[in-house]
């Protein structure tokens, strides 16, 4: 073909024709001619540059319903629902399109000259929809392939050749390229069959045939774009498919319109061709919408009814149900999302009989969500206190790397010895002599009432923390903590008095903790003592000599003329080295509280005995239901320090109330956290104090105290001391005074004066306040005089407990008196048959009145109590009988009466 027919049938001038292929770079002048495939090249090339235009077309449609919908209370509720449908169509216009008729004519033409090869051009009918979309027609002999690019995949950008296909294309494609490998197969039968040349000699452009079916075939396949598995352009898709999916029963109706198959469907959801091509999505919408039926009247679709209902859950849904230490039965089933009446069916099936608002157990609730086929979490309420404190830098080092970084952290560490033993047998006097104070002498009441805790420099360099206890015998808790805290016991015996109750109580102590002890035989300059005989009766008690052959050391010592206290050091220092004491010395400390009081200028005051780590100022500490941070400390000499190692006692400030002695101190990271904790703790306190009250008002106890209290009389007491370690020491000797008809009760316990609150309270329970080396407030002194508060002060334990004793007895003292008001003496015995026996007597002092008090005495001995039941004066009852007059006595129920007996007769007042 010459470039002057290729110009005509490209319907463009030959020069343009130049141009064009020019651009695509094949040099041409008018009298060239053009190859097939040169022409391939040129329409490349005019594809490749083709410009889209796009004219965009929009449909909006708004469809109103009501929607009656039966609410929870059986009444019809009408919902309006609006919808509106909004469709955009992107209709092609390509000036590729006039190529595109060109190139059709030129396979058209092919296609004459190959007339013989005729076929059945009623194989394959596909849409032709050429006015809206002309992106590659196609002609292959008697063949019409209009590829169908659907509207709603017209691509913005037409350079982007990635789009998704619906089903229904993808259907379409299969379709057409099955049709054109058909023909391609035939064509080469043919050309196998009659050889190259036809019925007039002329030869069979097969090739170029072959070639134009399998450029139809390519065209499909470039038409029908692939899938890219971009999560972006399937995104983009998926709106698109959506809309596809809406309108694809409207494109096949209109595809076999233009068939001439015009399909009438009654109902639209029938339609088979309609269900051929409805995608999965479409099918699953289907199930889920029970009705949703569309009538076609007149190409009108209506939708008639539009009722939702929901499919319920065919399998069981296993939940996972978090657990607290109790929950109700309703929050339990709201939890498992079943109804609580069932939850109570399944535990009646299980043998528990609750109500709804029961609260349950963590076990029981376990017990219950496994039963029923759910996986049960146990939530432990004190975990953010486990973590808070097992966040401490010491915790974090786990055991393998414990002995790794053993030699580098683990220090030795000063022995805490503590000294026990009976009161006055020279603790303190010991204590004052190895550090060379005067305790002692500065001690109210000569006794010591509160732990110490001091650090001792010895002679070698070492250092030793001692603390004294208490031996008072109300101190037992005292002793008991001092134990829990030490490392070795120093039990101080004196030579003179030997084993006494409290070394008895201490030496308990020490074999419950297990701590190894040293005795201290004091006071051996006294004359006239035995060490042997205390020896002898502690071997009684397990504390047998070395050189008796036991494992306990002696040391005889004399704290008042300093003899033997090198020893007992000596001694100390053995025992500590045998037990190897060591602790890490950095890191966030751990502390235990020794004793705790509130100072009126300067708060909180809490001595504490470092354990581990190092405390410093402005560390955040955590201490029972107590948190704060350091603001001071004081060693025991009195001086303010600025960091404390382990076995250092120390005195400090910031804690936001006085801590229960024997109560662990931490260092914690997080003062939120600590706070958290704290108000926890507190509260978990409250509600036991509350249980425990209630356990006490139960109807049982009630009626208990019903009973009881009339007969007794009731004692209130406010206790009030200078350290928390005496107010428990008070409160457990006041317990231990338990007497029958007094009921005692201790109203409240509090550290520091007496404030108003103190006293308003002591005027409402009608309490005694028992306040222990403590003052009352301005304002407390003003309600106590005004309300006539009974207020007791105290700066001796013996003291407060004798105090209370004297109450108590006087409480028990009885209240009525009787009084003689006459005697008579019985000189004769009468029957009388209505009354009984008889006494007939002589009033000798006072006057005999009836119905009174009487005691028989009988040579002095008192022989009965009764009363005076009947008094005649000869055969006349009388109501008394005055001194020196004879009267007859009946005795109730009483006869054994005689002769010589004297009657006393009594009178209450
Ligand atoms: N003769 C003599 N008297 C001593 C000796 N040691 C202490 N005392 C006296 O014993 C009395 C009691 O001494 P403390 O040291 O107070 O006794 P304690 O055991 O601390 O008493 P509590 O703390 O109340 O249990 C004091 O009067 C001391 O002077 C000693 O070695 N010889």
């Amino acid at each position: 073909m010459t470039i002057q027919t290729f110009a005509i049938e490209m319907q463009m001038s030959v020069d343009r024709l130049i141009q064009q292929f020019l651009d695509a770079g094949i040099t041409k002048t008018a009298f060239d001619f053009v190859t097939k495939k040169e022409r391939e090249i040129l329409f490349k090339h005019m594809n490749c540059n083709k410009i889209a235009v796009f004219n965009k077309l929009s449909l909006q449609r708004k469809i109103r319903s009501t929607l009656n919908v039966s609410s929870m209370d059986g009444k019809n509720k009408k919902i309006q629902i609006e919808v509106r449908k909004k469709r955009v169509y992107m209709v092609k216009c390509s000036i590729q399109d006039s190529y595109s008729v060109a190139q059709s004519h030129i396979l058209l033409q092919n296609k004459k000259k190959n007339n013989n090869l005729k076929h059945d051009d009623s194989e394959l009918v596909v849409e032709c929809n050429l006015k809206n979309s002309k992106s590659m027609p196609v002609y292959a002999n008697n063949i019409d392939i209009s590829v169908f690019t659907p509207k709603s995949v017209v691509e913005e950008d037409c350079s982007s050749a990635m789009r998704v296909l619906c089903p229904t294309e993808k259907k379409l494609e299969t379709k057409i390229c099955c049709v054109v490998d058909h023909k391609t197969q035939k064509l080469e039968n043919i050309r196998k069959q009659k050889g190259p040349l036809d019925s007039k000699g002329n030869k069979f452009n097969y090739d170029q045939d072959l070639n134009n079916v399998l450029e139809i075939k390519k065209n499909i396949s470039d038409n029908f774009h692939k899938v890219i598995p971009s999560n972006e352009v399937i995104q983009d898709n998926s709106n698109k498919l959506e809309n596809d999916r809406r309108s694809n029963g409207n494109k096949i109706r209109l595809r076999y319109k233009n068939l001439g198959k015009v399909i009438k469907h009654k109902r639209y959801c029938k339609s088979k061709s309609y269900i051929d091509i409805m995608n999965e999505s479409e099918k699953e919408e289907k199930l889920c919408v029970s009705t949703t039926t569309y009538r076609v009247n007149k190409n009108k679709r209506k939708k008639s009814i539009l009722l939702q209902s929901f499919n319920k859950p065919v399998d069981m849904i296993s939940r996972d149900v978090v657990i607290g230490e109790t929950i109700s039965v309703s929050e339990l089933s709201n939890k498992i999302s079943v109804k609580s009446s069932y939850m109570i069916k399944v535990m009646m099936k299980l043998g528990l009989s609750i109500t709804i608002n029961q609260v349950l157990d963590q076990e029981t609730a376990q017990l219950i969500v496994e039963e029923m086929g759910h996986r049960a979490i146990l939530r432990r309420e004190n975990e953010l206190e486990e973590l808070v404190m097992h966040h401490g830098d010491l915790n974090q080092i786990s055991d393998s790397s414990v002995s790794s970084i053993n030699k580098m952290v683990y220090k030795n560490r000063a022995p805490i010895v503590t000294i026990m033993g009976h009161v006055d047998h020279g603790k303190t006097s010991l204590l004052d002599c190895i550090r060379s104070t005067t305790i002692t002498s500065s001690e109210v009441g000569g006794i010591t009432q509160s732990i110490g805790a001091y650090c001792v420099n010895t002679a070698n360099g070492g250092m030793i923390t001692f603390l004294d206890t208490p031996g008072h015998e109300a101190f037992t808790r005292m002793r008991a903590q001092g134990v829990k805290l030490t490392d070795i016991v120093v039990l101080v015996v004196a030579a003179d008095d030997g084993v006494m109750p409290q070394t008895i109580e201490s030496i308990n102590h020490i074999h419950n903790a297990n701590v190894p002890v040293i005795v201290a035989i004091n006071k051996i300059d006294k004359s006239k003592i035995n060490i042997d005989r205390i020896k002898q009766e502690l071997n009684n008690y397990n504390l047998i000599p070395e050189e008796w052959g036991g494992h306990t050391q002696f040391v005889n010592i004399s704290a008042m003329l300093k003899i033997g206290i090198n020893d007992l050091i000596d001694s100390i220092l053995l025992q500590s080295e045998m037990l190897e004491l060591k602790t890490v010395h950095y890191g966030m400390a751990k502390a235990v509280v020794i004793d705790s009081f509130l100072d009126k200028s300067r708060g909180p005051v809490a001595s504490v005995l470092v354990r581990e780590g190092e405390l410093k100022c402005g560390n955040i500490i955590l201490c029972g239901s107590e948190y704060g941070r350091v603001k001071a400390m004081r060693n025991s000499f009195g001086r303010l320090i600025e960091s404390a190692g382990p076995s250092i006692p120390v005195e400090l400030l910031g804690l936001s109330g006085t801590p229960v002695s024997g109560e662990t101190l931490v260092v914690v990271s997080n003062e939120k956290k600590a706070k958290e904790v704290a108000l926890y703790r507190k509260e978990k306190k409250r509600e036991i104090k509350l249980s425990s009250n209630l356990e006490q008002s139960t109807l049982k106890n009630i009626f208990n105290n019903i009973n009881s209290t009339s007969k007794v009389s009731e004692l209130n007491f406010i206790v009030k001391s200078d350290t928390d370690g005496a107010a428990e020491v008070i409160c457990e000797s006041l317990k231990k005074l338990v007497v029958n008809g007094i009921l005692m009760k201790i109203v409240s316990v509090s550290i520091g004066n007496i404030t108003e609150t103190d006293a308003v309270l002591a005027s409402a329970s009608k309490a005694i306040i028992l306040a222990f080396n403590i003052k009352a407030d301005i304002a407390a002194r003003n309600i106590i005089e005004s309300h006539h508060i009974d207020v007791r002060y105290y700066a001796v334990i013996y003291d407060l407990l004798n105090s209370v004793q004297q109450l108590i007895c006087s409480k028990l003292t009885p209240k009525h008196k009787y009084e003689i008001i006459g005697l008579a003496k019985v000189r004769n015995i009468f029957k009388s048959p209505k009354n009984g026996i008889i006494a007939g007597c002589l009033v000798t002092q006072g006057v005999m009145k009836s119905h009174k008090k009487v005691k028989i005495i009988r040579n002095d001995v008192v022989i009965h109590e009764g009363e005076l039941e009947s008094l005649r004066h000869f055969k006349n009852d009388v109501n008394e009988i005055r001194s020196g007059v004879e009267c007859g006595v009946g005795i109730k129920n009483y006869n054994d009466i005689c002769a010589g007996d004297v009657i006393e007769v009594l009178d209450i007042k």
